[in-house]
């Protein structure tokens, strides 16, 4: 049997930028999922998530028929109370895009005083959508969005609670919320871990040493690092460098001291990212610099360009020039494998990163 697939993390210098890119990773899986088998399930959690799919707005790659939406969980109260994640949903993002109302999966408003009952008929408006269709035992989500509590719940899974164990309900219930409001109806560990992709979407520094905790010490078994879909599914993790901070999983990676470029062959930037403050006249010059430098390589001279006491490290994927500039003490060879992955991360977000288009 396989192990579950790493994590694969993804920050981003604000929100906007995480916005736009959690838009593009969502239309790609769409497509994934509409080219196999013509439909896309999607289930979306509530804090502060629905305002992060705003990407989707306007977005004429978004095909909104072809969705069904649930809701990773639910607080237990009417539609329109302000509590209600199908509320902030609606709001946030169907009101504003044109989603057949019969796509969206609400709770069952009517059952609201027997919880029993409610989580039992939302379960079973999972197994009309999934039964025969995906799977029996669990329904396979293409696609989970989740958020993370600065407690490092997610969905209505909290630390130390009695659901953390449940192996067999889809749809649980609870009472004892200690994020209020204290009823909730939440899917379980087993539905969230049986799907196609699991993004967890988690900005600012008040997560910073939950996503520690939950990354680099998934021992200690907090609810958001227990979320690890069984192969092939994939967990990423979309955070903004505030909530990313501490993170070691990626500071040898996101947190160089010089910038990386993406250039095209024709001289043409494609994205820079810095990692230091510097004036526009002095980024302008570099970027200049860093452009003549690697654009006068010749195929066979090596990838290493020494540059004012610093070192540029390049490598060349069909068009496209991935460029660091790093320190002098800073090792040139593991940058190359640094920047090799960064590319082996891009594939599988935009397929093959070749395509300019992609970005
Ligand atoms: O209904 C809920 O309360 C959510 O589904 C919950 O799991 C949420 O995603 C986290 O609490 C993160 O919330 P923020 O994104 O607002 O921090």
């Amino acid at each position: 049997m396989h192990q579950p697939n790493a994590p694969i993390l993804n920050s981003f210098p604000n929100t906007d930028v995480l916005v736009e890119s959690l838009a593009a990773f969502t239309i790609k899986a769409q497509k994934e999922s509409l080219d196999k088998k013509g439909r896309f399930t999607v289930a979306l959690s509530g804090g502060s998530l629905p305002k992060m799919l705003r990407g989707l707005i306007d977005n004429p790659a978004v095909k909104w028929d072809k969705w069904q939406v649930f809701y990773v969980d639910e607080r237990v109260v009417p539609h329109d109370h302000p509590d209600s994640n199908h509320l902030a949903c609606t709001t946030h993002l169907f009101s504003q895009v044109p989603i057949p109302a019969e796509n969206i999966h609400p709770i069952d408003a009517s059952l609201l005083n027997d919880l029993e009952e409610l989580s039992d008929a939302y379960e079973k408006e999972l197994i009309r959508e999934f039964a025969q269709k995906d799977s029996a035992r669990f329904p396979i989500f293409d696609l989970i969005l989740l958020g993370m509590g600065p407690d490092g719940h997610t969905a209505s899974l909290f630390p130390g609670h009695e659901l953390l164990t449940e192996e067999d309900r889809w749809i649980a219930y609870l009472e004892d919320s200690p994020k209020p409001p204290p009823k909730r109806i939440t899917f379980t560990y087993p539905v969230i871990n049986h799907a196609s992709r699991v993004v967890f979407v988690a900005a600012g520094k008040e997560k910073v040493d939950t996503l520690s905790g939950v990354l680099d010490r998934p021992e200690e078994g907090l609810p958001s690092a227990r979320v690890k879909p069984a192969f092939p599914g994939q967990l990423y993790w979309f955070v903004d460098d505030a909530a990313a901070e501490k993170t070691g999983s990626v500071s040898h990676f996101a947190k160089p001291k010089h910038p990386i470029v993406i250039l095209e062959d024709v001289g043409k930037i494609r994205l820079v990212k810095w990692f230091t403050t510097l004036p526009t006249k002095a980024k302008t010059k570099i970027i200049q610099d860093v452009t003549r430098l690697v654009l006068a390589r010749r195929k066979r001279m090596c990838n290493v360009i020494e540059y004012k006491g610093s070192k540029i490290v390049y490598r060349q994927y069909a068009s496209l020039f991935f460029v660091c500039e790093i320190g002098e003490q800073d090792n040139e060879l593991l940058t190359l494998e640094i920047i090799h992955r960064y590319v082996e991360a891009l594939d599988q977000y935009f397929g093959n990163v070749s395509v300019i288009q992609a970005f």
